[in-house]
């Protein structure tokens, strides 16, 4: 459904591209995840897939859903691709509505062009009710302010399914909630998945939430992919240092009071162009090979020491 070949995207002002040769696919009814520590590309790849990149980049590869080619997608087309084909559950549900505007409005918005005010007003209704909320005729007239973080982000959701999209994007949905809230969207998450055949791409950086929904994992870093496989394989037996430097650094319930160790170092900013493997600096494995060229990502890693 959703086909990433080779995609690089060089931000104006940078000496490396943000993403470096990515590809990645989403299969009907899959849910996949995407995860890295903070700046990996993790986010500017969903933007990509919405044809939302920021003024001045520069693309090479191609991104396919259904077969379209979305960044030759016109605005018009752009405009029904993020709402019937890609759709993005954003971050901070406070955020991504306005507080003026009623719950109603906010959800009615984005359909009444193609159906009608009347039909969008019952449409919102029902998506309130689909998300679980519990009084959809009443949340409705609500504003932001009189619901709950998590009662929102159903909201978020519920928009984001307003136009029936084959995928949705999902780019840390749960990072604003509380730990309790967080679970109850997952669960939604998961719901919907059997309920609707959408597939998902769940972007985040946390690797225990990433084994909770998802089928296959890619692991990220500066741009590049690292790592990928199907969940249970990856976290049993991680096979690039990153995957394992990662899975180290997650703390998990019952080992409270002792936090374990992050990696040591920080990722590369966009500034330093980086030869060779862009985890070498921090890698306890490098060997000199590794600062020479990038591994190529082979059998699902891409590490010279694991393709030894
Ligand atoms: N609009 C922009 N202008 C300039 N640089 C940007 C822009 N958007 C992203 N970047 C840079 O691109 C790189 C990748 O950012 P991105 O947001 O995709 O990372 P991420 O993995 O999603 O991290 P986070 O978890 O912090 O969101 C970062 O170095 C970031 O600073």
């Amino acid at each position: 459904m959703l086909e990433i070949d080779d995609l690089s995207v060089r931000l104006p002002r940078t000496a490396r591209p943000a993403i470096d040769g990515l590809s990645l696919t989403v299969a009907e009814n899959e849910t996949v995840g995407l995860v890295g520590e903070s700046g990996s590309g993790k986010s500017l790849t969903a933007r990509a897939v919405l044809g939302l990149l920021p003024k001045g980049a520069l693309t090479s590869g191609e991104i396919r859903m259904d077969g379209a080619d979305v960044l030759a997608l016109s605005p018009a087309e752009l405009r029904r691709h993020r709402t019937h084909a890609a759709a993005m559950i954003y971050q901070d549900p406070r955020a991504a509505i306005s507080p003026f505007r009623r719950i109603g409005d906010f959800l009615a918005e984005i359909l009444r062009e193609e159906t009608g005010a009347r039909a969008a007003r019952a449409r919102a209704v029902e998506l309130l009710g689909l998300v679980g909320l519990p009084d959809p005729e009443r949340h409705v007239r609500q504003h932001p302010h009189e619901l709950s973080g998590g009662m929102l982000q159903r909201v978020v959701i519920a928009a984001a399914l307003a136009g029936e999209p084959r995928l949705l994007l999902a780019d840390e949905p749960t990072t604003a909630l509380d730990v309790t809230t967080q679970a109850e969207i997952i669960r939604l998450l998961r719901d919907l998945r059997a309920r609707t055949r959408t597939g998902m791409l769940f972007i985040t950086h946390d690797l225990e939430l990433a084994a909770m929904i998802c089928d296959r994992v890619y692991v990220m870093y500066a741009g590049r992919v690292m790592e990928t496989g199907p969940t249970r394989r990856l976290f049993a037996g991680p096979r690039h240092p990153y995957t394992t430097g990662l899975l180290a650094a997650t703390p998990r319930v019952g080992d409270l009071g002792t936090l374990p160790p992050p990696i040591p170092g920080r990722p590369p900013d966009l500034l330093s162009a980086v030869p060779g493997c862009p985890f070498a600096p921090r890698c306890p494995h490098a060997m000199d090979s590794c600062t020479a060229a990038a591994p190529l990502l082979v059998d699902g890693v891409a590490c010279v020491k694991a393709e030894a």
